[in-house]
């Protein structure tokens, strides 16, 4: 059953001022009963945030033949990726099954250069106008981590300090409409192994478990649905919820989702904050560094929690 219930939504606009206190633990709350909100007036720019939509759109109309130029090699999960043309070899089967949409995933911070020839050259303006939107996007991650840390009464700077270099991918989800087509995508029931991800949503289409229920989400216009991921739910010893979602198509519409995901460095070290453990409580999951968590996301598919779950000594 699918339900329609609304995850809260933060009004950002007055985060600088004497609102400051309200919307952290407003943002607090939700992370520790939803696992997700949405934040509006969030400070980036809405034509950015459509031109940014905009060059992702015109990638995903391409010839196959040009997207193919950046299709996902083997053993990686960065590039593009089909259901059916990329022939996803034994390895990308965790990803891609016949319902998947088509998506574009990549790496910008930090550039790497075993990254670099998957990222798309065309149209034109793709790499600039994503750059300016990953500096963009950043900005609010860090706002929201901070906000997250003082919402629970500590230093602003309690999470943030573990995301020394940090790293920004996106993966942008492309389901076409096709108006015979029944499943033309759905994306499996996964949390995701960031600590958080910023969705821009063009049409509504995502679902989050809820009480075990599936809420579905109806996106704001011009606002990011943002979500806990499993490094925060790591660092937050298990207070913040890193939530079961699912991506779908629109009945009646093409769906483009971008998730914009916030990262730790591979050499980062997550486990849960001695400031929240100064009580006696004990840690609920084991220390893991971030690099060889992502590797154990990759190679168990991003299906339902079954990485977050390993990590987990105690309820
Ligand atoms: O919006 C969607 O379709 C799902 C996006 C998502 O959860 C992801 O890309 O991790
Ligand atoms: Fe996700």
């Amino acid at each position: 059953m699918t339900v329609e219930l609304e995850i809260p939504v933060i009004d950002l606009a007055g985060s600088e001022g004497a609102e400051r206190e309200k919307l952290c633990k407003e943002i607090a709350r939700a992370c520790e009963q939803w696992g997700f909100f949405q934040v509006i007036n969030h400070g980036v720019d809405e034509s950015l945030r459509k031109r940014v939509l905009d060059v992702y759109t015109d990638f995903f109309y391409l010839p196959p033949e040009e997207k193919m130029k950046f299709v996902v090699p083997e053993g990686s999960m960065e590039g593009w990726m089909h259901p059916t043309l990329t022939e996803p070899s034994g390895f990308l089967k965790n990803f891609v099954g016949p319902h998947t949409p088509e998506f574009l995933n990549n790496t910008w911070l930090p550039d790497l250069p075993q990254h670099r020839q998957q990222k798309p050259t065309s149209p034109s303006s793709m790499q600039a106008t994503i750059g300016e939107f990953v500096m963009a996007a950043k900005g609010v991650h860090e706002k929201l981590l901070k906000m997250m840390a003082e919402g629970l009464g500590l230093e602003s700077d309690a999470f943030l300090k573990h995301f020394q270099n940090p790293g920004v991918k996106i993966r942008c989800n492309f389901y076409p409409f096709e108006a015979k087509g029944t499943n033309v995508g759905a994306n499996l029931a996964h949390s995701d192994a960031s600590a958080t991800t910023l969705l821009c949503d063009t049409v509504s289409g995502l679902e989050v478990m809820r009480d075990e229920t599936w809420v579905q989400v109806q996106s704001r216009p011009n606002g990011f649905i943002v979500n806990v991921g499993d490094q925060l739910e790591i660092l937050s010893n298990g207070r913040f919820k890193s939530i079961l979602h699912r991506g779908g198509r629109n009945e009646s519409k093409q769906r483009l989702s971008l998730a914009c995901f916030y990262f730790p460095s591979s050499d980062a070290v997550m486990a849960p904050i001695e400031e929240l453990l100064l009580d006696g409580q004990l840690p609920k999951y084991r220390k893991v560094r971030f690099g060889d968590y992502f590797q154990g996301f990759v190679a168990k598919g991003i299906e339902r929690k079954k990485q977050i779950e390993n990590m987990k000594i105690r309820d």
